[in-house]
C-alpha cells in the first residue's frame, strides 16, 4: 500500500531547540491518523513540515510520494487547515468559495455550498466578523471541498461546539469513505480521536514515542497490576511505558507481542486515552523512576 505520510530521521530546531527530532515514520494511505501528544510536543510543527510550510532542519519527509508543497500537482492533493483557521478577513463566505473555486482543480463547488447552507453560515458574511467556530467551519470546508487526497488537519475541532464537532467529525468520516481521503489530524480531544481514527501517533518532547493502527496498539498494550515488583524483573519482551507503585503493589502499562502468562498479575486492557496518558507520562523517566521506586 502507497504511504500517505513518510519521514526518515526528520528533525526541525528553532535556534537551539528541537521541536521535533528523529522522527522516522511511515503512515500506509486510507487512515483517519489521530497525533496527539501534550502542548509543546512538536505536532504542529511536524503538520507543517508535512504541508510544506516549513523546511526541514535534518532528515526527510514525503507526502503521497512526492516531496511537500513541491508544485502546484503536489498542492492539489493536500489539503491543510492550519491551528488558527485562516481566512481572508475581508472577503466575504461566498467569496472564499470562489477563490476555493478558482484555486483548486478537483474543487466540489456543490459540496461547498450545500455544507455553507447547512451550517447557517451567510454567504454573504465577511470573514472577519464571524465568530472563532464559523471561521474554522469555513476553513473545514474549503479542505473537504478542494477533494484532496490527503487532508491535514491542527486541531480542527477545538473551537466548534459539541454539535458541530460531532457534525464535522462525521462529514470527515463520510468523506473519508466516499472519496479514499486520508486524514491526519492533532487533537487534544481523545474521545473524538477514539471515535475517528484507525491510526495513532504519539509525540511527547519533540520525539515520537509511539506510531501504528490503533486496535494493534490497543492489542499489544496491557496494564499489570500485582505484588510490587522492579522493571528489570519482567521478561525481555516486555517493555515497560509506564510504571506506578505503592508500598505492595506494582501498576505497569506494558508493550509486548506475546500474551501475558504470569498468574501474578491482573490483566487489563486499556482504553485509547490510557494508552496515550502513558506514553505522556515521560516514559524514560518513567522507568528511571520506577526502577529507582522499587529498589529503594
Ligand atoms: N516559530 C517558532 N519559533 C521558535 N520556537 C517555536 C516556533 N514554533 C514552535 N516552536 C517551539 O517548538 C516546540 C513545538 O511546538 P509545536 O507548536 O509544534 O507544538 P504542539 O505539539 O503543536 O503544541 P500545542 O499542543 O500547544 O499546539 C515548542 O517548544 C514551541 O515553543
Amino acid at each position: 500500500m502507497t504511504s500517505v505520510l513518510q519521514a526518515h530521521e526528520l528533525g526541525k530546531r528553532y535556534g537551539k531547540r528541537w521541536a521535533l527530532r528523529e522522527c522516522t515514520i511511515d503512515i500506509p494511505a486510507g487512515h483517519v491518523v489521530g497525533l496527539v501528544g501534550p502542548n509543546g510536543a512538536g505536532k504542529t510543527t511536524l503538520l507543517k513540515l508535512a504541508a510544506g510550510q516549513l523546511e526541514p532542519t535534518s532528515g526527510g519527509i514525503t507526502v503521497l510520494g512526492g516531496r511537500p508543497a513541491a508544485g502546484p500537482a503536489q498542492l492539489a492533493r493536500v489539503g491543510f487547515v492550519a491551528q488558527d483557521t485562516p481566512a481572508y478577513a475581508g472577503l466575504t463566505v461566498a467569496e472564499h468559495l470562489r477563490l476555493g473555486a478558482r484555486l483548486n482543480p478537483r474543487w466540489d463547488a456543490a459540496m461547498a455550498r450545500e455544507r455553507i447552507a447547512r451550517l447557517g453560515l451567510a454567504p454573504n458574511q465577511r470573514a472577519g466578523k464571524l465568530s472563532g467556530g464559523q471561521r474554522a467551519q469555513l476553513a473545514l470546508t474549503l479542505g473537504l471541498a478542494k477533494r484532496p487526497e490527503l487532508l491535514i488537519l491542527d486541531e480542527p475541532v477545538a473551537s466548534l461546539d459539541p454539535l458541530a464537532r460531532r457534525e464535522f467529525l462525521q462529514s470527515l468520516m463520510e468523506a473519508t469513505v466516499e472519496h479514499e481521503l486520508s486524514v491526519v489530524l492533532s487533537s487534544h480531544l481523545i474521545s473524538d480521536l477514539e471515535r475517528i481514527c484507525d491510526y495513532l501517533v504519539v509525540l511527547v518532547e519533540s520525539r515520537v514515542q509511539i506510531a501504528g493502527e490503533t486496535d494493534r496498539l490497543l492489542a499489544t498494550h496491557h496494564r499489570l497490576t500485582g505484588p510490587r515488583r522492579a522493571p528489570d524483573r519482567l521478561p525481555a519482551g516486555q517493555h515497560v511505558v509506564c510504571a506506578r507503585h505503592t508500598d505492595r503493589q506494582s501498576t505497569y502499562v506494558v508493550r509486548t507481542d506475546a500474551p501475558v502468562h504470569d498468574p501474578a498479575w491482573t490483566v487489563t486492557r486499556l482504553s485509547l486515552e490510557d494508552l496515550v496518558l502513558a506514553y505522556m507520562d515521560k516514559p524514560a523517566a518513567a522507568d528511571r523512576r520506577a526502577l529507582l521506586e522499587v529498589q529503594r
